[in-house]
C-alpha cells in the first residue's frame, strides 16, 4: 500500500522527498514514504484550524459521536485490510493484531463516542454576602471547551492501537487533528485516513502527515504555534526533546513514555498462572509494548523453579515477531551483551535466532531470561523494549517493594498472589500509574492510564483523556 499524507481533506505527498520503507521480517524494501516538509506541516495546521472555523467546530456532541461510530464501523468494514498493514508494518503475529490492535482501535472511536454521552457539567449555587461588587447570589457552571489544533504523535510498536487512543478522544471532545505516526510503521495510518475521507469527516479535522521526529515533520508540529496540544507516546528523552520544543509556546503536553516494569512474584501465588501472566507480560510483541515486564521478582522459595520454568518457557517461544527495525535490534543486542559484560547469568536466549529461511536477513532477536545483575546494572535500570527480562529473588514484602521502586521509571507493575490483603497492601505503595493484580494488560479504556516519574506526564483513557483534551470555562451568572 502507498503511504499518502492527508491535509484539509485530500491524499498528497507526491513529488515530496521520500525514504524507505523496511520490512522487518526480512530486511527488504516494501515501499516509499513521503516526508513532510514543513510547509506540509503548515498547510496540515491551518487545515486543522479552518476546520475548527467551520464545519467541525459547528458540529455537535451527537454529530461528533456519530462521525466517530462511522470511524469505527470503517475500520471494521476493512478489518482484514488493516490487519495486513499492521502485520507488513511490524511482523507482528497476525493474530495479535487481530485480536488486539485493529479490535483495540475500533473500541477506541466507539468508547469515546459512548463517554460523550455520559459527560455531566458542574454547577454550584453560590451566595456572597458582603459589600462590594463581588456580592450576590449566583449559578456558577463550568462548561468545556476543545483545546484547539492537536498534534498526536505516536510511535511503532501498536501504531494504529496508539493512534486512535488518542485521536478518538481528541476529536470527540471538538479539537481537529494533526496526527504524525511513526516513520516505521505509516500504514494504517493512511488507512486510517481513508476511513475518515470515505465517512466524510469535515475536511481538516483530522490530518496526517508522514515523516521522521528530529529535525524533520514531528519538530515542526510540536514546535509550531499553530498547535495548541501535543498528545505523545513513546521514548522517554523524545518526550523531553518535544518538552523543549513545546516550551516556546506554552503548549500543554500529555505523555505516555517508557517504563521497566516489576512483577512481584509472591511465592503463595498460583504459580501456573504467575509464568503463563509473565511470559505474555514479558514477551508479548517480543517486549515491544511499554507495559511489558522486564524486571522480574520472585520471593526466594520459588526463585530456582520460578526463574528455571521461564528460561524453559522463552527458549520454547516459536511464533514471535522481529524487532522494529535493524537500528532497534541492535540495540537490544547490545543490551544482551552489556548484561554479560555486567555479571549477568543467560538462564535463555541471548543471541539471534536462525530460522533457515527469508527472516535471517530481518530483524530478530531471541527471547531472552536474564539473572545475577545488582539493582543497579544498567541492563536492570535501563528500558531495552525487547523480549527480555532479568529475575531477581526477594525475601521480603519490603525489600520487593524497595526493588520494585528502585528505577526512574513508573509506568506498569503486576503483582501475582493468592492473599488478597496482600495484593491490597502492596498494590498502592507501587511507585507505578497501572498495577495489574493476578493479571496483565486486561484494559478498561475508562481507567486512567499513564505514568509517574520518566513515564510520563498526566493520564489518558475515559474521562481523563477528554479532561486533557477539553478546556473547563466557569460561567457565573448572577440571580
Ligand atoms: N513507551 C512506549 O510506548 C514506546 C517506547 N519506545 C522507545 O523508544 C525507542 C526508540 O523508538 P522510536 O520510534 O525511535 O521512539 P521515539 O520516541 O523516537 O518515536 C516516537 C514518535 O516520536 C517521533 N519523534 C521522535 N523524535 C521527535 C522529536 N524530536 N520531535 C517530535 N517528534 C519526534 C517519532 O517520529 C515517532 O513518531 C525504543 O527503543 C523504545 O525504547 C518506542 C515506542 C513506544
Ligand atoms: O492502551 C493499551 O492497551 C496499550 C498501550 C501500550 C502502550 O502505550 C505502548 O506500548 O506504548
Amino acid at each position: 500500500m502507498k503511504a499518502e499524507h492527508y491535509v484539509g481533506g485530500a491524499f498528497t505527498g507526491d513529488g515530496e522527498r521520500d525514504f524507505p520503507l523496511i520490512d522487518p521480517v526480512d530486511g527488504t524494501e516494501r515501499g516509499r514514504v513521503p516526508e513532510a516538509s514543513r510547509a506540509t506541516v503548515d498547510a496540515a495546521v491551518r487545515a486543522a484550524r479552518q476546520a475548527l472555523d467551520g464545519a467541525w467546530g459547528a458540529a455537535s456532541p451527537e454529530d461528533r459521536a456519530a462521525a466517530l461510530r462511522e470511524i469505527a464501523a470503517g475500520i471494521e468494514a476493512r478489518f482484514d485490510e488493516f490487519v495486513d498493514a499492521e502485520v507488513a508494518d511490524t511482523g507482528k503475529p497476525r493474530d495479535l493484531a487481530a485480536a488486539v490492535d485493529v479490535p483495540r482501535a475500533i473500541g477506541n472511536f466507539r468508547a469515546y463516542a459512548d463517554l460523550l454521552y455520559g459527560r455531566g457539567e458542574r454547577a454550584y449555587t453560590t451566595r456572597v454576602p458582603g459589600w462590594s461588587g463581588g456580592a450576590g447570589e449566583a449559578l456558577n457552571y463550568t462548561v468545556r471547551r476543545p483545546l484547539g489544533v492537536v498534534a498526536v504523535i505516536s510511535p511503532w510498536n501498536l501504531p494504529l492501537l496508539l493512534l486512535t487512543w488518542k485521536v478518538a478522544p481528541a476529536l470527540a471532545a471538538g479539537n481537529a487533528v494533526v496526527a504524525k505516526p511513526s516513520e516505521e510503521t505509516p500504514s494504517t495510518a493512511t488507512l486510517l485516513a481513508g476511513v475518515v475521507h470515505e465517512v466524510g469527516l469535515p475536511a481538516g479535522a483530522f490530518n496526517l502527515v508522514h515523516g521522521h521526529g528530529p529535525g524533520a515533520a514531528g519538530e515542526f508540529l510540536t514546535g509550531h504555534p499553530g498547535v495548541d496540544a501535543i498528545a505523545f507516546t513513546g521514548e522517554s528523552a523524545t518526550g523531553a526533546a518535544i518538552m523543549r520544543n513545546a516550551a516556546e509556546h506554552v503548549t500543554p503536553v500529555s505523555f505516555e513514555l517508557g517504563g521497566k516494569n516489576p512483577a512481584l512474584i509472591f511465592a503463595d501465588a498460583d504459580v501456573e498462572a504467575a509464568l503463563e501472566g509473565t511470559v505474555r507480560s514479558v514477551f508479548t510483541h517480543s517486549g515491544q509494548i511499554c507495559l511489558c515486564t522486564e524486571r522480574v521478582y520472585v520471593e526466594r522459595p520459588l526463585f530456582e523453579e520460578f526463574a528455571a520454568a521461564l528460561a524453559e518457557r522463552a527458549r520454547g517461544l516459536r511464533d514471535y515477531g522481529p524487532m522494529i527495525s535493524a537500528a532497534h535490534r541492535d540495540k537490544v543486542l547490545s543490551y544482551y551483551r552489556l548484561a554479560v559484560e555486567e555479571g549477568a547469568t543467560v538462564l535463555a536466549g541471548g543471541g539471534v535466532p536462525v530460522f533457515g529461511d527469508r527472516r535471517d536477513n530481518g530483524f530478530y532477536v531471541e527471547p531472552t531470561v536474564l539473572t545475577g545483575l545488582p539493582p543497579t546494572a544498567r541492563a536492570v535500570r535501563e528500558e531495552i523494549f525487547g523480549p527480555v527480562c532479568h529475575v531477581a529473588p526477594f525475601d521480603t514484602e519490603e525489600e520487593a517493594l524497595r526493588l520494585a521502586n528502585d528505577s526512574p521509571y513508573g509506568l506498569a507493575a503486576t503483582v501475582w498472589t493468592r492473599d488478597l490483603a496482600r495484593a491490597h497492601r502492596v498494590a498502592p505503595r507501587i511507585a507505578a500509574g497501572i498495577v495489574w493484580v493476578n493479571c496483565w494488560n486486561l484494559r478498561d479504556l475508562r481507567t486512567p492510564f499513564g505514568g509517574i516519574k520518566a513515564s510520563g506526564i498526566g493520564r489518558e483513557g475515559g474521562e481523563y483523556s477528554l479532561d486533557f483534551f477539553s478546556e473547563p470555562v466557569n460561567v457565573c451568572v448572577r440571580f
